[in-house]
């Protein structure tokens, strides 16, 4: 691959430089606008005022007065600013155990207001899903640090979740626009328990306060019908959009090829994926936390069609324990890593069962461990035979809302926490990974799945554009010019574009998509001047 040399940046003095570097001067900039804050509250405090209004007459006291009451105003103003700063200063000692930052850095603190006189505050903290696994701690958090200043009598915590959108926007079909998180329910062979884990999954989701979809994209032989009895058993149309409504139950919403009226199946590959691609997109999902997909089991064009058709967040891997089921699941491993979907979780099901006292493993063991240790994963779930879980799989009311406080609803929870987790950390990083920071004139790039940060000349980024506009396809020759860059170039935009690129908008409308190997390259190849300090 051809890279444009940049020269030596000369009006850009620091382009790398270690994570701790970069911290310690964003700690650097945030203290001195802290620090000023504070300043310029106590410059103009009471105490400057009161000798001035002394030293003048009575026949001054009108323009005296007005005076007084503008300054009593600016000193009102002052004191809800110090009294504002006091109460963030007191959240910021709470600390996002995911994000690792606090509460005011994440921008979690909505709708603050403040009186001192009257010694009340209220808030409301905004998290980014409603399922937040440490919400109660935060709302108790939060109501704990702010009654402890001093002046505070009365504090009004309320907590909101963010408006449900997608990670990245662009290109979606609307349908799949007003949709936080795609989580995927994958395994490679059929009959391993990845439809039981999708619809126990959702509805635990769904327990923990999350607005929840399930999309269930096995066409050949559906479950969901089996698995969850709504009331209403066929989708609806909407003959004037030509959308399809999904049913409930629950509170869940469901859209099946079981619910569509039409039997099973007898399709081909293509029209399969056709039919997928639109139950899917053409749903009215409304606002969803949560779409839940469970998969059609394999690797094959419909499982890569549905993962592209899709802007997925992140996939739970299924399996059971045999030595075979490993080489399956090593395929959906590697399928999500070049589609770049984060695996966030392996199921290992129906690994053991307890009878007379004894635990028996009639598959062997093992095999979910490896998965997580040769590829990475980091969270590894097992399941036993549970006769009820399979009962429950045929009754129609998943195993999770039949018996809640169980065993197996328990490790549920455990599974719902790891991928609420996991989907919020994905969602920061990617919405993070690639930043422009103006006061260094430099784009910052963070790729999610490495600690390496590194920041660019935004002109190298820019003229390092592999598109068709400014390489040309056939003959590999360099279309842009060197000089069409002017060097002190600046992008306006910058969005993500799913979990491997970014999209980058520059003054003159060009529009380029940078994905994070690219940028990876540009860092390697290009001479970047080392930290001037
Ligand atoms: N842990 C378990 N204990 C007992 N039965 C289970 C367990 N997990 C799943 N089952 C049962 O095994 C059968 C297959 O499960 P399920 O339909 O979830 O698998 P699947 O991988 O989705 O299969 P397919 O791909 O064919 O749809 C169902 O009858 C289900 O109730």
């Amino acid at each position: 691959m051809q890279v444009v040399q940049a020269p030596p940046f000369s009006s850009t003095p620091a382009f790398r430089c270690s994570i701790s570097q970069s911290n310690q001067r964003a700690a650097h900039v945030a203290g001195k606008s802290f620090s000023e804050t504070i300043f310029a509250a106590s410059f103009s405090s009471p105490r400057h005022f009161k000798p001035a209004f002394i030293s003048y007459g009575d026949s001054l006291s009108s323009s005296i007065s007005a005076k007084a009451a503008s300054s009593q105003a600016a000193v009102t103003e002052v004191a809800s600013q110090t009294a504002e700063t006091d109460v963030l200063k007191a959240l910021s000692q709470i600390i996002d155990p995911d994000f690792g930052t606090d509460i005011v850095s994440c921008g979690f603190v909505k709708d603050l207001n403040v009186s001192k006189e009257s010694g009340k505050v209220s808030f409301r903290l905004e998290l980014t899903t409603p399922a937040c696994p440490v919400k109660d701690m935060f709302e108790q958090k939060a109501h704990e640090v702010v009654a402890a200043l001093p002046w505070v009598e009365k504090v009004e915590v309320t907590m909101s979740a963010q408006p449900a959108r997608p990670m990245y926007a662009s290109q979606l079909p609307a349908g799949l626009q007003t949709i936080s998180n795609v989580v995927a329910v994958s395994s490679c062979k059929g009959g391993v328990g990845k439809s039981t884990v999708a619809v126990n999954l959702a509805y635990t989701l769904a327990g923990m306060g999350a607005r929840v979809g399930i999309f269930d994209a096995d066409v050949y032989g559906p479950s969901l019908p089996t698995m969850v009895s709504p009331e209403n058993r066929l989708l609806e149309m909407n003959p004037e959009k030509r959308t399809i409504i999904p049913t409930e139950y629950m509170s869940v919403k469901l859209v099946s090829f079981g619910f569509a009226g039409q039997g099973r199946a007898i399709m081909r590959g293509p029209m399969v994926s056709g039919v997928i691609d639109q139950l899917l997109t053409t749903t009215e999902w409304g606002e969803l936390d949560y779409l839940v997909i469970d998969m059609p089991p394999g690797t094959g064009d419909i499982q890569l069609t549905l993962c592209q058709v899709v802007p997925l967040t992140a996939a739970v891997i299924v399996t059971t324990p045999q030595k075979l089921a490993f080489i399956d699941v090593a395929k959906g491993v590697r399928m999500f890593s070049k589609l770049k979907v984060p695996c966030v979780a392996v199921v290992e099901n129906m690994c053991h069962f307890d009878a007379d006292g004894k635990r028996y493993y009639p598959f062997g063991r093992g095999s979910g461990s490896q998965v997580v240790q040769e590829f990475g994963i980091p969270h590894l779930f097992e399941f036993p035979i549970k006769p009820t879980l399979s009962a429950s799989g045929d009754s129609g009311v998943p195993e999770v809302v039949a018996d809640p406080q169980g065993e197996v609803a328990r490790t549920f929870q455990d599974l719902g926490v790891c991928v609420v987790q996991q989907c919020a950390k994905i969602r920061q990083q990617v919405s993070t990974a690639v930043t422009y920071d103006k006061s260094m004139k430099a784009i910052r790039v963070k790729v999610p799945t490495s600690d390496e940060e590194f920041y660019l000349h935004p002109a190298t980024v820019r003229r390092n554009d592999r598109s068709a506009e400014s390489v040309d396809e056939w003959t590999g020759e360099q279309k842009l010019q060197y000089t069409d860059i002017p060097e002190d170039i600046e992008p306006e935009e910058i969005r993500p574009m799913g979990n491997y690129a970014v999209s980058i908008t520059w003054p003159d409308g060009f529009s380029q998509i940078a994905p994070y190997d690219q940028l990876q390259m540009i860092e390697r190849l290009v001479d970047v001047p080392q930290l001037l300090d």
